[in-house]
């Protein structure tokens, strides 16, 4: 009987889970997102974390000046140069998101029963009797019954750092509500979440558009992490923005979904948007727990048949402060691969968790382990049955060099691209070896000026699971004849990261004169 989930086609012996896993000459296909704050923005400290696998770098701009995200970032580059590894970078902007200012930094201590007032006067100072938000109209928004969520890291359940308030009257300015949990708020800024609230706010705010225009620009970010997406406009608003500033027209959007709005219209923002990150921490608090599950399977479907990186966020919370995580979140994470992830994001866990190396490792040994069981086979008859006749040339041409390189059970698949299209039809398919990227620059012009595309295409594809990046030189890009020599690069490229070894099978996707063609090459 053939299995149709997605695990191993033959039954896994059980006792095989004891012995050894068997090397790979690679960590991980999924990619691995790592946001960089207090305990990870020293060279050494990122130097570590690319060493371990991170592959995109997160700044999340809801806290810390540009200033602070600038020191950081250039402390990136110099750990890129250090340890000859890619890394792009994601701005994750702010959005509709409201806080409470804790500017004395007291210590708040809320006790389950008590009673707390949300107040849109902002002169009053924070307490364990009133919270100022910043955003006057929450008064006219909330009614009687409603959840709000006040704290750091928002509410999971196991926690004493964010609170659970339910709305009791809603007076002038304030509203007033019960405390469900106890806890202690630190800090000196805290996010506000009302439960199911329409917010009218723009989702790229005012704010936003200034970092993106000026540390964005300065930085040349490859993705812009839209939070708190909301419509299909939103990711249209935000790619004006982008096409006004320059180079930024490249930039890839990744909306992200964490509010039940978001899920609503998912299918609108999914088809504007170049990724989609489940942002699982805002979501997991609108909706109720037992639904979570269906909405990371649902939309990473989704995500997968519209051949876009899904990223899933808040996996191993615990190893915050912990070096082994839960065995529920260990499962999660490996569920999460089965269910199709392109990536994981992770956030306290690299920003301010005492073990952010520990943090990749695991999840890079338990992403290794879920991509050895994944039942390539069905999940391929599926993407293809699932694309209407007659296909698109090229879509034909990447699932079959993904079926040939199975066949023949090649060590690795390389394609040339410049856009990076062909190789995200290739990672559609999900070919159970690395894929090496040959991104082979453009030259374009905006009128203004001649320049080479590439560097950006090539750092979006480590967004991408099973995408592995390298850069051509440009100087062979207008001179179709080299693509020889190109190749040549590529696969030494491949045979010093060990990941070809000779009498290896070689999968080659490329355009040769006018037709793109599939090779099979054999190592020496
Ligand atoms: N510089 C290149 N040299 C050889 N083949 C290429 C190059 N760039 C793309 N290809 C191949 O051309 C075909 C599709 O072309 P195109 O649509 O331009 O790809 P992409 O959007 O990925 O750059 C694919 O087979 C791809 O592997
Ligand atoms: C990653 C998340 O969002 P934030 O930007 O609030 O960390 C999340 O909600 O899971
Ligand atoms: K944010
Ligand atoms: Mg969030």
């Amino acid at each position: 009987m053939q299995a149709s989930h997605l695990l191993l086609e033959e039954p896994i012996r059980l006792a095989s889970i004891l012995e050894p896993s068997s090397p790979r000459a690679f960590s991980a296909l999924t990619k691995i997102i790592g946001t960089l704050g207090p305990q990870s923005r020293s060279v050494e400290a990122i130097e570590d974390l690319l060493r371990a696998g991170m592959s995109v770098a997160r700044f999340d701009f809801s806290w810390g000046s540009e200033d602070y995200h600038q020191e950081t970032l250039g402390n990136l580059i110099q750990a890129v140069k250090n340890t000859r590894r890619l890394c792009a970078v994601m701005l994750d902007t702010v959005g509709p998101e409201l806080c409470v200012v804790n500017a004395d930094e007291v210590e708040i201590e809320l006790v389950e029963g008590a009673s707390v007032i949300i107040t849109a006067d902002k002169t009053k100072k924070a307490s364990d009797k009133v919270l100022p938000v910043n955003y006057d109209t929450l008064v006219s928004a909330a009614k009687p019954k409603d959840t709000i969520f006040v704290g750091h890291y928002l509410f999971t359940g196991s926690e004493t750092t964010s609170v659970w308030l339910e709305v009791n009257e809603v007076k002038g300015q304030d509203v007033v509500c019960t405390v469900k949990n106890t806890a202690t708020l630190t800090g000196s800024l805290f996010t506000l979440h009302a439960s199911q609230v329409h917010l009218d706010l723009p989702t790229l705010s005012e704010d936003d558009k200034r970092v993106v225009s000026s540390w964005g620009v300065r930085n040349h970010i490859d993705f812009l992490s839209l939070s708190f997406t909301r419509h299909a406009d939103d990711v249209r608003e935000a790619r004006k923005h982008l096409n006004q500033l320059g180079e930024l027209s490249q930039t890839q959007i990744f909306a992200k979904i964490e509010n039940y709005e978001g899920l609503q219209h998912f299918d609108e923002i999914l088809k504007e948007a170049d990724g989609i990150i489940l942002s699982r921490g805002n979501l997991g608090i609108d909706l109720p727990p037992e639904k979570v599950f269906l909405f990371q399977k649902v939309a990473m479907q989704k995500c997968n048949r519209a051949g876009k990186p899904a990223i899933v966020t808040r996996v191993v919370d615990s190893m915050v402060d912990n070096p082994r995580p839960t065995r529920a979140e260990a499962t999660d994470v490996a569920n999460a691969v089965l269910d199709g992830a392109d990536g994981i994001l992770l956030g306290a866990e690299t920003l301010r968790g005492l073990y952010p190396v520990e943090t990749i490792t695991t999840i890079y040994k338990i992403c290794g382990e879920a991509e050895k069981v994944f039942n390539q086979a069905v999940y391929f008859k599926r993407a293809i049955k699932d694309v209407p006749e007659p296909m698109q040339h090229l879509e034909s041409i990447a699932s079959s060099a993904v079926r040939a390189a199975t066949k023949v059970r090649a060590s690795v698949l390389v394609v040339f691209t410049s856009s990076g299209r062909t190789a995200r039809l290739i990672a559609k398919y999900r070919p159970t070896m690395p894929v090496l990227c040959v991104v082979v620059p453009r030259l374009t012009t905006n009128r203004l000026r001649w320049s080479f595309t590439g560097a950006f295409q090539a750092r979006q594809c480590l967004a991408v699971r099973g995408l592995f990046p390298m850069l051509a030189d440009p100087r062979h890009s207008t001179d179709n004849t080299t693509n020889e020599s190109i190749l040549k690069v590529a696969l030494d490229h491949g045979k010093a990261a060990g990941i070809i070894k000779s009498h290896d099978r070689v999968v080659i996707c490329q355009k040769v004169g006018d037709s793109s063609v599939v090779k099979i090459i054999e190592m020496e």
